[in-house]
């Protein structure tokens, strides 16, 4: 079957390990281009699988090619990939990790991950009203009796959030309590996540719309030299949940499924972790109270403002929020750097 919206997606993949993984994701993965974002030490020479098509960048590049404002791109830490999300000129994104590989549905078929999140994201999502029989898109399903028809059309889907058998994305306190857990459940089913409804979005398997959201899907200033790490993804699932609430997309969770192998080690996670595991009690009421005003009709109208806000209601916990706020404004003018002139500027800043 022809690969699916080629020359539509990119791949980006943080790595600060390796991608021997790649072989094991060939068949779905070989016809689409990759962006590799290689985190760690610069002069480590990375290998990349014969056969893929891909640019990669370095720490070095980042640095070369944003200038003053690589400091809003995170080092020693999986946050960096959403350098790779700047530098896509593609309408869909899929990231995934080098410590993920094909699962198996039930039947024992491989699943192909990606064509499962472009199904996701080129079909409409339901926020507003909750269709218990789930997708109702899907083949074989349907809106329930009492549905609104008003309601039917759905919105455009901006996030896909796919999930993971094998090694649950917990945090380091639950791992490290439960260190033999797997979670071997199945479960069929593509939800919508309600308006109104935050979640803690997981980097793992994660595919957008750029268009759409893509200013809002900003990783932050976490890892080396920073007080946090590992609350990248979360941040900016907080960050977009109330960007596509305010702009009126939507965000599903569910299928498709990958085998996450977890080679990270809790005790570090803990450490890098610590301070959110309570920050986030103070976060997560900031998000949920948050209202962009209605004349923000873009993504990066809306970050914008919700970088005031940060500066704010979150500066007062820890100055690192003040850091934070400007760090999301210097990805903004990034963005608008990479995303306003002629590609042919681009080119030039990458080949540089
Ligand atoms: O300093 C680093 C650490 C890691 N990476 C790359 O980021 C991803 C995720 O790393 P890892 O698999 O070690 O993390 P997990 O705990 O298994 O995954 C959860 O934590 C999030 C990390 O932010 C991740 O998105 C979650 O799913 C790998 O590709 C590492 O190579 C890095 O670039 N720099
Ligand atoms: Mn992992």
């Amino acid at each position: 079957m022809a690969p699916i919206l080629n020359g539509e997606v990119d791949i980006v993949i943080p790595t600060i390990r390796s991608l021997d993984f790649l072989e094991n994701w060939r068949p779905f993965f070989e016809p689409y281009h990759l962006i590799i974002i290689q985190d760690g030490d610069p002069t480590k020479v990375i290998k990349v699988p014969q056969g893929f098509d891909y640019e990669l960048y370095n720490r070095d590049d980042i640095n070369r090619i944003l200038g003053p404002k690589a400091s809003c791109i995170s080092f020693k830490d999986g946050a960096c990939r959403c350098f790779g999300f700047l530098v896509s000129k593609k309408k869909f994104i899929y990231t995934i990790d080098d410590d993920c590989f094909v699962a198996k549905d039930p039947s024992g078929k491989d699943i192909d991950a990606l064509a499962q999140h472009l199904d996701n994201l080129t079909k409409p999502a339901t926020p507003y009203f909750f269709n218990t029989l789930y997708d109702p898109y899907r083949e074989g399903a349907d809106f329930v009796r009492g549905y609104p028809f008003s309601l039917r059309e759905g919105v455009p889907t901006a996030v896909s959030h796919g999930l993971w058998l094998n090694i649950p994305d917990y945090d380091a306190p639950t791992q490290l309590v439960k260190p033999r857990e797997r979670n071997t459940t199945y479960v069929d089913a593509v939800m919508t996540i309600p308006k109104g409804t935050l979640y803690p979005m997981c980097a793992m398997n994660l595919a957008f719309n750029r268009e759409l959201v893509g200013p809002a899907m900003y990783f932050g200033i976490m890892g080396d030299g920073q007080p946090l790490g590992r609350y990248d993804d979360m941040w900016a699932g907080w960050c977009s949940k109330v960007v596509c609430d305010h702009l009126g997309y939507g965000v599903k969770t569910g299928l498709p499924y990958l085998w996450h192998s977890k080679a990270s080690n809790p005790f570090v996670n803990l450490k890098k972790e610590f301070k959110g595991l309570f920050w986030q009690e103070e976060m997560i009421p900031f998000f949920q109270s948050v209202v962009l005003p209605k004349e923000c009709t873009n993504a990066q109208q809306c970050y914008l403002e919700l970088a005031k806000m940060v500066k704010e209601k979150l500066g007062p916990i820890d100055p690192y929020f003040h850091n934070f706020a400007a760090a999301m404004v210097t990805w903004i003018e990034a963005w608008e750097e990479f995303n306003a002139p002629a590609k042919a500027k681009i080119d030039s800043l990458k080949s540089a």
